[in-house]
C-alpha cells in the first residue's frame, strides 16, 4: 500500500492542495495541510470525485482506458490512469495528424526540431540552476520526437515502481497536450513562465553570480583579455610617444645667460642630470644636481653633448633693484666701516670693547660673540663705524657677510700665538672683498709676545709689513692693557683718508642687513648698515621679500634716532617678517616696495618648488605623515670614536613604528664637503659632535638643502630626532596682524580714554596684543583694555566696524591714531 501526498495528487490532477484537502475532509480522511500523505483509499476517493467533475471527452477516455487496459492489469492502476487518458489520445491524435500532414515536410520538420534541440542543449547549460523546468522541455520536446515511446516509458514505470504518475512524465505529458483544456494551457504557460525566469536568471547571472554560465565566463574572459590587449596598445603607444617626445627634446642648441644649476641645464640640454653629472665628473668637477655651473664650464659640457651655445644677455629681472649710481657733486665724505677678523680668542672683542670702552666681552654668551655686532665710534672728531664679525669658525658665514660690507679690515693676531686658520681664512675674504687690510698685533703684553715671528708668519701669506718695505700697516696692541690703541684707531682713519669714502646722503636709502631676528615683543628686529642716502622713520623699506615702514630706529647704546646717514648701524622695527642677514635693503615707495616683495615672493616659491625635497629635522614629522619617509637616514661626525659609537648606538635605539634610523655614515672628524654631498645623494640629516663645518660646508649644504645640525652635548641630539618624529621640534614664531583700526574721535570719559576708531582692515578683538602707532612710530605697545560696539562689550569688531577701543595703561591717545593688533602665531616647521 503506496502513500502519496496531498500536494502530490494535486498536482497529479492539475487542482489546488487545499481543493484535495477539502474533498478528503469532506469523506472524514485526516488531512490538513499539503504535505499530509494519503494512502490508497484515500486516493480513490480523490479520484473519484474528481472524475465526476472532468469534462473529459467519451471517446478519448475509451480510448484512453483501452490503452490503460492493454498495459495495466489493475483496476487501481486504470483509475489512476484516467486523469491522463484525454493528454495521450490528444498527443496519439495530434501525432495522427502531423503524420498525414508531415509527408513532405518531414525533412523541414525534422530540422526545425534539430534547432529546437540545438536550443535546447544551449538552454540546459545556461540553465544549470533550474534544470528541473529544463527537465520539462527537454522532456516535452523527447515527447514531441517519441510520443509513444514516452507513453510506453510512462506505462514501464508505471509497471515497475508500482507508482503510475511520476511527476515529472505527469508534467511532460501536460506539456504535451497543448491545446487540449485549459489545465494544459495552463502548463503551457508554465512552460513559459519558466523559460522566462531561466532568461532573468542568466541575465542575473552575467552580473556575476557563482553560477556564472559557462558561456558567460568565456565572454567575460574575452572581455578581459580585450582590455588587456587595448591597455597594452595604449601603453606602447605611450612609451613609443615618451621616446619620440625624448627624442624631440633633446636640444641641438642653447642659450646660456649666465650661471645655472645642473639641473636647469640638463632641462635646457634635453638630457638626463645624471648625463651632465657624469661629463662634469669627468671634466674634473663634482657638482650635485642642485649645484650651480658657470656659462663656461656649461658651455664645456654642452659642447660634449654636441650642443651649440649661444651666450644671451640675461632676461631683465622685475624684482631686482637697479643700483643707480650717484652724481659726484652728491657725494659728501662719510665715516669708514671696519669689520675685526681675526681667528678665535685672539682678543677681537676684547678690542673692541677697549675702543668702545664698553665691557661687551662680559655680557656676551660663553665669551663668544655670538652676531654680528656694529658700533660707531667718535675718535678725535671722526666717526668710525665697526662690524664685530665674530672669530668662530662657526660664523664664518656672517663673516663672509660683514667682510663685504666693510671698508677696512683689522686682522688680530695674537702675538703670542701667531697665525692660525682662522687668521688665513681671514686674509682670503679680505683680499677676495679687495678690502684693505690693519694687522693688529694683539696680546703684546704676554710673556710670549713674538711680533717678528707674526710679521714673518704674515708675510709668507702676502701681507708684508710697511717696515718691511710692504704696504701693510702692522700695529701692537694690548687690549687687556688699552695699549697701541690710538695708534691702531689713527690708522684706520688715515687708511680711510686716502681711500676718500664719500656717499651721498640726500636719496633713498641703501644699505645691508647685518643681522635680523624676530622679537616676541616687537616683531622683527634688523641690524642695517646704511652705505648710501639717508634712513627716517616712517621710510618704506624693502630686504629680500620683507619690506614695512620703519616704525622705529635705535642707535648701538639703544638711542632714539630720527634719521640714519652713511656708514652708521641702526636697528630698525617694522618689516613685515625676518629679512636674512647679508640681504640689501632699499628704501622706496610703499606700493612700488610692496609689489617687488610680492614678486620675489612669487619667484621663491617657485625656486623653492624645483629644488629637490631634501629631509631635514624640521621636516621629518610631515613626511612620516604623508608616508613619504620610511628611512631617516643620519651621517655622523664626531670628535673622537668614543662620541661616534655612543651617538650611533643612541641614535639606532631609538624606536618609531613608522620609521627606520639608518646611519649611513659615521667617522671622526671635521665635517666636509664630501659628507654634505654623501648626505645630498642619500637624503639624509648631517649630525655633528663637537665638531663644526667651515664655511664652504656651510655653503655646500644651504645649497644641496642639507640639513646640518651640530651639537655639543648627545642628549640634545637624541631629544632633537625623537621631537622631530613627533613633530614636536621647538616651536618658531612669527607675527601675525590680526588688524588696524583708524582712531577718529578721543572721547573722554571719568573711566578711560575712549578711541573712537574705525576698522580698516582685518578684526580687532578685545584679546588682542596691540600696538598704537602715530606717523609710523609705535608710542605704545600693550593689551586692550574694552572693545565697544555703542554702549556694548564686544569680543570683535570687523572691517568697516566703527568702535569703541580703550588701551590697558595708556591714556594718551591722539586722533589719527593707528592701532594695530597682531598676535605671534606658531609657524609649522619648514626649511
Ligand atoms: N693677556 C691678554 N689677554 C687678552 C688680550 N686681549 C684679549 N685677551 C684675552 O683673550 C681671551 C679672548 O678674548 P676675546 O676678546 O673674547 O677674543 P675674541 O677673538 O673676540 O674671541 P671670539 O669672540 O671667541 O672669537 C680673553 O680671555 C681675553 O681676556 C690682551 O691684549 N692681552
Amino acid at each position: 500500500m503506496s502513500k502519496k501526498r496531498v500536494h502530490e495528487i494535486a498536482k497529479e490532477f492539475g487542482v489546488e492542495s487545499k481543493q484535495i484537502i477539502s474533498i478528503l475532509q469532506q469523506h472524514n480522511v485526516n488531512v490538513t495541510k499539503a504535505v499530509n500523505s494519503v494512502d490508497d483509499s484515500g486516493y480513490e476517493i480523490v479520484k473519484k470525485q474528481l472524475s465526476k467533475k472532468s469534462e473529459a471527452p467519451k471517446v478519448a477516455q475509451k480510448t484512453e482506458q483501452k490503452v490503460e487496459q492493454k498495459s495495466a492489469p489493475t483496476a487501481a492502476h486504470k483509475q489512476e490512469a484516467a486523469p491522463h487518458k484525454q493528454q495521450h489520445s490528444n498527443r496519439s491524435n495530434e501525432q495522427k495528424k502531423d503524420n498525414r500532414k508531415q509527408g513532405g515536410q518531414k525533412q523541414d520538420d525534422q530540422s526545425k526540431q534539430n534547432d529546437h534541440k540545438k536550443g535546447n542543449v544551449r538552454h540546459v547549460q545556461i540553465s544549470e540552476p533550474t534544470r528541473k523546468s529544463d527537465g520539462n522541455q527537454h522532456g516535452g520536446d523527447r515527447a514531441n520526437n517519441r510520443p509513444n515511446n514516452n507513453n510506453n516509458r510512462n506505462n514501464d514505470n508505471r509497471n515497475n515502481n508500482g507508482r503510475p504518475n511520476d511527476a515529472r512524465n505527469n508534467d511532460n505529458r501536460n506539456n504535451d497536450n497543448r491545446n487540449s483544456d485549459n489545465r494544459n494551457n495552463d502548463n503551457r504557460n508554465n512552460d513559459n513562465r519558466n523559460s522566462n525566469n531561466n532568461d532573468r536568471r542568466n541575465k542575473k547571472n552575467k552580473k556575476g553570480g557563482n553560477n556564472r554560465p559557462q558561456s558567460l565566463l568565456s565572454t567575460s574572459m574575452q572581455k578581459k583579455k580585450n582590455r588587456v590587449k587595448h591597455r597594452n596598445e595604449q601603453y606602447l603607444q605611450q612609451k613609443a610617444e615618451a621616446e619620440r617626445k625624448a627624442e624631440a627634446a633633446i636640444a641641438t642648441e642653447i642659450e646660456l645667460s649666465g650661471s645655472l644649476t645642473v639641473k636647469e641645464l640638463a632641462e635646457k640640454m634635453g638630457r638626463e642630470v645624471s648625463e651632465i653629472i657624469k661629463k662634469l665628473m669627468l671634466l674634473g668637477v663634482m657638482a650635485s644636481i642642485n649645484q650651480e655651473v658657470d656659462v663656461d664650464t656649461a658651455t664645456i659640457v654642452a659642447e660634449e653633448f654636441g650642443v651649440t651655445v649661444t651666450e644671451v644677455e640675461p632676461e631683465e629681472d622685475p624684482t631686482d633693484i637697479i643700483e643707480i649710481e650717484d652724481a659726484p657733486e652728491t657725494l659728501k665724505p662719510r665715516p669708514p666701516v671696519v669689520t675685526i677678523m681675526g681667528h678665535v680668542d685672539h682678543g677681537k672683542t676684547s678690542l673692541l670693547d677697549v675702543i668702545r670702552q664698553t665691557n661687551v666681552t662680559a655680557g656676551e654668551a660663553g665669551g663668544i660673540t655670538q652676531h654680528i655686532g656694529a658700533y660707531q665710534v667718535r675718535y678725535n672728531d671722526n666717526k668710525i663705524t665697526f662690524l664685530d664679525t665674530p672669530g668662530h669658525e662657526a660664523f664664518t658665514a656672517m663673516r663672509l657677510r660683514g667682510a663685504k660690507s666693510t671698508d677696512i679690515a683689522v686682522l688680530v693676531v695674537a702675538a703670542d700665538d701667531g697665525v692660525m686658520p682662522q687668521t688665513i681664512e681671514a686674509i682670503n675674504h679680505a683680499k677676495s672683498a679687495d678690502v684693505p687690510i690693519i694687522v693688529a698685533i694683539n696680546k703684546m703684553d704676554k710673556p710670549g709676545a713674538n711680533p717678528d715671528h707674526v710679521k714673518q708668519q704674515l708675510s709668507e701669506h702676502g701681507l708684508l709689513p710697511e717696515e718691511w718695505g710692504g704696504d701693510i700697516i702692522m700695529v701692537p696692541v694690548s687690549a687687556k692693557q688699552k695699549q697701541g690703541i690710538d695708534d691702531l684707531l689713527e690708522n684706520i682713519l688715515l687708511v680711510a683718508e686716502v681711500m676718500e669714502l664719500k656717499a651721498n646722503p640726500n636719496r633713498k636709502a641703501y644699505g645691508v642687513v647685518i643681522e635680523a631676528q624676530l622679537d616676541k615683543g616687537r616683531g622683527a628686529v634688523c641690524t642695517v648698515l646704511v652705505q648710501k642716502g639717508s634712513l627716517r622713520v616712517g621710510d618704506t623699506v624693502l630686504a629680500g621679500t620683507a619690506y614695512g615702514k620703519v616704525r622705529a630706529m635705535t642707535n648701538e647704546r639703544g638711542e632714539k634716532v630720527k634719521v640714519a646717514r652713511p656708514s652708521m648701524p641702526v636697528e630698525i622695527l617694522g618689516f613685515s617678517e625676518v629679512p636674512q642677514a647679508g640681504e640689501i635693503i632699499n628704501g622706496m615707495d610703499d606700493n612700488e616696495a610692496r609689489a617687488i616683495a610680492e614678486k620675489r615672493i612669487a619667484k621663491q616659491r617657485v625656486q623653492e618648488l624645483q629644488a629637490t625635497h631634501k629631509v631635514t629635522l624640521d621636516d621629518i614629522f610631515n613626511q612620516i605623515q604623508q608616508g613619504e619617509l620610511k628611512d631617516l637616514n643620519i651621517i655622523i661626525k664626531a670628535d673622537v670614536q668614543g662620541s661616534v659609537e655612543a651617538l650611533r648606538q643612541s641614535l639606532e635605539g631609538i624606536k618609531n613604528p613608522e620609521v627606520r634610523i639608518v646611519i649611513v655614515h659615521a667617522a671622526v672628524g671635521a665635517i666636509n664637503e664630501s659628507d654634505i654631498m654623501l648626505a645630498s645623494a642619500s637624503n639624509a640629516i648631517v649630525m655633528g659632535f663637537n665638531v663644526r663645518p667651515d664655511a664652504n660646508v656651510r655653503r655646500a649644504a644651504e645649497n644641496e638643502k642639507v640639513d646640518l645640525r651640530t651639537y655639543r652635548v648627545i642628549y640634545d641630539a637624541i631629544n632633537d630626532v625623537e621631537s622631530a618624529m613627533r613633530g614636536m621640534l621647538a616651536p618658531q614664531f612669527k607675527e601675525v596682524i590680526v588688524g588696524r583700526a583708524e582712531v577718529r574721535q578721543v572721547i573722554s570719559t571719568p573711566k578711560a580714554i575712549v578711541a573712537g576708531s574705525y576698522v580698516t582692515e582685518g578684526r580687532i578683538t578685545n584679546d588682542s596684543e596691540v600696538r598704537l602707532i602715530r606717523d609710523g612710530i609705535v608710542v605704545f605697545e600693550g593689551k586692550v583694555d574694552s572693545l565697544r560696539r555703542f554702549k556694548d562689550e564686544v569680543k570683535e569688531v570687523k572691517t568697516s566696524f566703527e568702535c569703541g577701543i580703550s588701551l590697558e595703561g595708556y591714556r594718551d591717545v591722539k586722533e589719527g591714531d593707528v592701532i594695530e593688533a597682531y598676535l605671534m602665531e606658531e609657524i609649522a616647521p619648514q626649511f
